[in-house]
């Protein structure tokens, strides 16, 4: 039997090369910041959740913290925490479907790209012969589809293997045309991999143990063809589209290594990361691009279950599983409210039988949808129509050096080099599918080059937070979207140049960070910076000591009660409160706030 082989040799690489769309390949770059900025100008467009700003995430941790605390969700020695989880212990493996980007089908060239009915899509259009299963069709590998699963595995450290196998997988369903479907479930083309987690990723402190870092191991990566869409359009009828038949996944199986609904969701969330960082998947979950299937058991802390085990983890207690999750959200509360059923039912003397189970969007039980007994029989056996899939060593070493940047390293440097905190740089990475870290990386490279600074560090900090918290907050308030932003980093520049050469006041810079971003966008007629400054006689006209110290007693002797909280109760925090008055009452352009501190402090301290 031949096998199809991928090498870096020229002929078969370059074949190889010719499928792929051009925002698959990367080039080597020199450092990850660097890397991730040129790659931007080739990455395929991604649909991406919007990740909020910063007053959203608190209200998002604060409605996180309410629903923990009514789901019974937090650690028993918490308030409000279910007191039954200091007996029982959950257990959690999680297998996530991922679609591959690639151009075309695992099996056939028809293409991959599903559209929608109301974006130009007619179902049924996007279908080779071998999709709809016609008599004396075959499968033929498509080699380009791999690229993407192997830059999958390469980035969660997996072993690739030299060799592995396409089997079938026999149930009989109106999705599935064939009567089964192809994945790999004997020779997996990747094994042994890991994810690394840490608190700013959504783990509990709990689940961390007192370590920096989780590590959730990944047991293999498999191949294999997604299903028809079946919509159901009344009581007894299905419309079934071929589009989506025989698409590329990935499935990846992660260990039973998840001990938190809250670890669970992470570790969807940081899959769905990493896979868009390496173009090995573009559509998130929102859009049907990732699903999850949930494995959940619980043991009595202490004991070993029913000493079930998994890929060398033994000890644990009966699983269920809940499968097609699809969105993070489903995947924390299908996995809350299947733990405390099973605890109910232990604790009430039954027994847990391995199910399969279902949920629903806002339910608050998952239900059960067949149980072991009736528990298809798959009938996996090695596809004859295939031939063994054998990789080169020298494709996995091109493509693990050509890799681009991962969330983790990104960030890294993006607090090394630019001083930015954990939680600016990991709000950058996630905002807009990264068309927010492009305009900060943009706006510093131009402030940095304006005012002759070597190091970025000196000013990414300020940048950022004009770039998240500044531009963020006129967003919100004009409730408009990224897209819609109108402020150019070139701009940007323009304001945080004269503010750093003390030109301008803040007051006066986010003034004209407003008044552009109200204008009408770019490149319509509108007056520069400079301009701006010019015209609304906004340039700092800087006010004498005396000037100040007058201005500074004026207000404190306008608010008694405010001194005394400074001076008496020691309430350092309201210093800042007659900063904010003297900017206010002083002439427009005028008060330097640190000068201000400096002056308030000093006449409090007399
Ligand atoms: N006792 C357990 N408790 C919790 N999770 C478990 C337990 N045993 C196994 N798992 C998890 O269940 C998942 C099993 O996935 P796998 O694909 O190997 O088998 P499967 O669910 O039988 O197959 P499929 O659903 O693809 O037909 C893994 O993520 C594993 O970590
Ligand atoms: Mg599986
Ligand atoms: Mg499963």
């Amino acid at each position: 039997m031949r096998s199809s082989t991928i090498r870096t040799a020229p002929s078969h690489f370059a074949r190889a090369l010719q499928y792929i769309s051009p925002g698959l390949i990367r080039c080597p770059r020199p450092c990850t910041v660097a890397k991730w900025l040129q790659s931007r100008s080739l990455t395929t467009a991604t649909a991406q959740e919007a990740i909020p700003l910063r007053k959203h995430l608190k209200d998002e941790a604060k409605r996180k913290k309410a629903d923990a605390k009514r789901d019974g969700n937090t650690a028993s020695t918490k308030p409000g925490g279910d007191p039954r989880l200091e007996k029982w212990e959950l257990t959690v493996g999680i297998e996530i479907h991922a679609e591959l980007n690639t151009a075309s089908k695992l099996f056939s060239s028809a293409p991959a790209e599903v559209l929608e009915s109301d974006n130009g899509g007619t179902a049924n259009s996007r279908v080779a012969m071998f999709d709809a299963a016609l008599p004396g069709t075959q499968p033929q590998f498509q080699v380009a589809t791999l690229l993407p699963a192997l830059r999958a595995a390469i980035a969660f450290g997996c072993e690739v293997q030299r060799q592995s196998g396409w089997d079938r997988k026999h149930y009989f369903h109106w999705d599935q045309p064939n009567g089964y479907q192809i994945t790999q479930f004997f020779q997996p083309f990747a094994k042994d991999g890991c994810l690394v987690l840490d608190a700013s990723d959504g783990v509990p402190a709990l689940d961390m143990q007192g370590a920096d870092r989780l590590r959730i191991g990944i047991k293999q990566i498999q191949m294999e063809q997604d299903t028809a869409k079946t919509t159901n359009v009344g009581s007894s009828t299905y419309h079934v589209d071929l589009d989506r038949a025989g698409v590329p996944l990935i499935e990846i199986i992660t260990l039973p290594h998840i001990h938190s609904p809250q670890t669970a969701a992470a570790v969807v969330r940081k899959v769905q990361a990493v896979l868009k960082s390496v173009d090995s998947c573009v559509i998130g979950m929102e859009l049907g691009g990732l699903r999850a299937d949930v494995n959940v058991s619980v043991r009595e802390r202490g004991t070993s279950g029913v000493g079930s085990s998994y890929s060398g983890v033994s000890g644990l207690g009966q699983r269920t599983e809940i499968k097609n999750l699809s969105s993070f959200k489903a995947v924390e509360d299908a996995i809350i409210a299947e733990r405390n059923r099973q605890i109910t039912v232990l604790e009430a003397g039954g027994v847990i039988g391995g199910e399969t189970r279902g949920w629903t969007l806002g339910a608050t039980e998952t239900t059960r949808l067949r149980g072991k007994e009736g528990e298809v029989d798959y009938r996996y056996m090695p596809d004859a129509d295939l031939p063994p899939l054998v990789i080169g060593q020298d494709l996995v070493k091109h493509l693990a050096s050509t890799l681009p940047t991962l969330p983790d390293e990104l960030q890294q440097e993006l607090q090394d080099e630019y001083n930015l905190s954990l939680k600016d740089a990991k709000t950058l990475i996630d905002l807009d599918s990264g068309d927010r870290l492009d305009f900060f990386l943009r706006t510093v490279q131009s402030v940095t080059a304006e005012l002759g600074i070597s190091r970025q560090a000196q000013i990414g900090k300020m940048v950022g937070n004009w770039v998240l918290h500044e531009l963020g907050g006129l967003l919100t308030t004009h409730q408009r979207s990224w897209d819609d932003v109108r402020v150019t980093a070139d701009e940007l520049k323009d304001i945080l140049v004269c503010l750093h050469r003390k030109q301008i006041t803040t007051r006066v810079a986010k003034q004209l960070l407003a008044d552009l971003f109200q204008r009408a966008p770019a490149p319509a007629a509108r007056p520069s910076v400079e301009q701006l400054i010019e015209t609304g006689n906004l340039r700092l006209r800087p006010l004498s000591e005396g000037v100040y110290r007058d201005l500074a007693r004026r207000i404190m002797e306008e608010s008694p009660e405010m001194v005394k909280a400074v001076r008496e109760k020691g309430q350092k925090g309201k210093v800042m409160w007659f900063v904010g008055q003297m900017v206010r009452q002083g002439e427009e352009g005028t008060v330097e706030p640190e000068k201000a501190k400096a002056v308030i402090e000093s006449l409090m301290g007399e």
